[in-house]
C-alpha cells in the first residue's frame, strides 16, 4: 500500500515528504495507522548523523499513537481497530531480560531493530523500488508503519492520541527515571539538567515522588516557567555563574543533591551532574544520548566517596505491561501531558518541529496525519 511519510534520505538534510510503499505485515508483525507522533530530540540526534546506529534512507519517529489496521500470521494480542502505542523497547515476556525481573531491556527484536530492519532481516518500506529502513522498531513518521507485535502496547481507545503519544517516549522516560531508576523518596533533593520534554517529565515525576528541593538547570531561561509549574523549587542558568555548575549546586545544597538527572546528551554536563551528587550516597542518572565517539569521565575519587552513576532507557518501563496503566493515569489527570504539547502541525510541516526544537522554542511538537 501507499503511505505518506517524512523520509530521512540523508544525514543532516531536512526530511522529505513523499509517498512510500509499505508491504503487508509478516508473521508476528502488525500494520498500524499512526494518527499522531511527537518529535523527540533523539530523532534529531539520529538525523544529525551522530548516531552510530543511524541508517539512511529511513523513516524516523518513535513517539507515536495509532490504530491497528492488519495483523500478520500468528498475532494474537492485538486486532484491527485496537489503539496502540509503538514501543522502541519491546517486551516479549520470554527472553532472559524480560524474565529477569531486573530490567526492561528486552532483546527479542533489538538486534534487527538496530539495523533498521524487521526480525526477518528485511524492510517493509520502499521508495521507487529502493529499500527504506525502519527506525527504533517504530517509524512513526509514516502514516502506515509495520511493527513487531511485541513492540505494541494496547491502550484505552478513549485516550487523546495527541497527548498519549508522548508516553511512547519522553514523558514515560522522565517519570520512569525517577520512579524505577533513581527511586526518589519523599523529601529527597533532585537536580535536573536540561528542561526539554525529558527534563520536565523528570520534574513532574520528582514532584509526584514527594521530592523536597527540585533544582532545574538550563542554559535557556525560557524553560524555567514551565519547570516551576511542574514543581521546580529553584531554577539555575549556568551562564549566570562564573564557576562550574556542579560547584554552584553543591554550594546551594551543602553537600550536593540526593539525585541528579542528565537530560541533554552532553558528556560535560554528565560529569557535572555526577559531581553535584551528595558525598556518600548521591546518585546521577544519565538519560541524555551522546554521539558516536563521546565518552564520560570524572575523577574516580567521585565514586570512591560514594556517588553512583546510573543510566536508564525508556525510564526502565516495561511498555506492554505498564503503558496501559499510564494512559489511564493520564486520562484521570494523575499524569499531566497537555503542558508538554507546545506545538501541533500536519506532517507536511514536520521540519518546522525540528527547527523549533533546535531554536529552543518548543517542548514537544506533535505531528498529526
Ligand atoms: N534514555 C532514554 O531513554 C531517552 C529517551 C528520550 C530522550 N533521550 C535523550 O534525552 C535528551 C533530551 O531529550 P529532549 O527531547 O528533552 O531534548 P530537548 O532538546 O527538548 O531538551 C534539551 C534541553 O537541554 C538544554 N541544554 C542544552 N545544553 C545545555 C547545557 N549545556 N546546560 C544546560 N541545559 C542545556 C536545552 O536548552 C533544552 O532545554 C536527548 O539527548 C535525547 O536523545 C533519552
Ligand atoms: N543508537 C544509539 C543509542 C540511542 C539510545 O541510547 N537510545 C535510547 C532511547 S532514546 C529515546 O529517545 C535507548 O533506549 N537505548 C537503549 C536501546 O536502544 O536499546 C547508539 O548506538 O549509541
Ligand atoms: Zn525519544
Ligand atoms: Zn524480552
Amino acid at each position: 500500500m501507499k503511505s505518506r511519510a517524512a523520509v530521512a534520505f540523508e544525514a543532516g538534510k531536512p526530511l522529505q515528504i513523499v509517498e512510500i510503499d509499505v508491504a503487508p505485515p509478516q508473521a508476528g508483525e502488525v500494520l498500524v495507522r499512526i494518527t499522531h507522533t511527537g518529535v523527540c530530540h533523539t530523532d534529531a540526534f539520529t538525523l544529525s548523523g551522530d548516531d552510530p546506529e543511524g541508517i539512511f534512507p529511513a523513516v524516523l519517529g518513535h513517539e507515536g499513537a495509532g490504530i491497528v489496521v492488519e495483523v500478520g500470521e500468528g498475532v494474537t494480542s492485538v486486532k484491527p481497530g485496537d489503539h496502540v502505542i509503538p514501543l522502541y523497547t519491546a517486551e516479549c515476556g520470554q527472553c532472559l531480560f524480560c524474565k529477569s525481573g531486573k530490567t526492561n531491556l528486552c532483546v527479542a527484536v533489538r538486534a534487527t531493530q538496530g539495523k533498521g530492519v524487521m526480525p526477518d532481516g528485511t524492510t517493509r518500506f520502499s521508495y521507487n523500488g529502493q529499500p527504506v529502513y525502519h527506525y527504533m522498531g517504530c517509524s512513526t513518521f509514516s502514516e502506515y508503519t509495520v511493527v513487531a507485535e511485541v513492540s505494541l502496547a494496547k491502550v484505552n481507545p478513549k485516550a487523546n492520541p495527541e497527548q498519549v503519544c508522548l508516553l511512547g517516549c519522553g514523558v514515560t522516560t522522565g517519570l520512569g527515571a525517577v520512579k524505577n531508576t533513581a527511586k526518589v523518596q519523599p523529601g529527597d533533593s533532585v537536580a535536573v539538567f536540561g528542561l526539554g520534554g525529558i527534563g520536565l517529565a523528570v520534574i513532574q515525576g520528582a514532584k509526584m515522588a514527594g521530592a523536597g528541593r527540585i533544582i532545574a538547570i538550563d542554559t535557556n531561561p525560557s524553560k524555567f516557567e514551565l519547570a516551576r509549574t511542574f514543581g521546580a523549587t529553584d531554577c539555575v542558568n549556568p551562564k549566570d555563574h562564573d564557576k562550574p555548575i556542579q560547584q554552584v549546586i553543591v554550594e546551594m545544597t551543602g553537600w550536593g543533591v540526593d539525585h541528579s538527572f542528565e537530560c541533554i546528551g552532553n558528556v560535560g554536563v554528565m560529569r557535572a551532574a555526577l559531581e553535584c551528587a551528595h558525598r556518600g550516597w548521591g546518585q546521577s542518572v544519565i538519560i541524555g544520548v551522546a554521539g558516536a565517539g563521546q565518552e564520560i569521565s570524572t575523577r574516580p575519587f567521585q565514586l570512591v566517596t560514594g556517588r553512583k552513576w546510573l543510566g536508564t532507557a525508556f525510564g526502565g518501563v516495561k511498555g506492554r505491561t505498564e503503558l496501559p496503566g499510564m494512559v489511564e493515569d493520564a486520562m484521570a489527570g494523575r499524569i499531566q501531558l497537555a503542558p508538554f504539547v507546545t506545538h501541533t502541525m500536519p506532517l507536511t510541516e514536520i521540519n518546522e518541529a525540528f527547527d523549533l526544537m533546535h531554536a529552543g522554542k518548543s517542548i514537544r511538537s506533535v505531528v498529526y496525519y
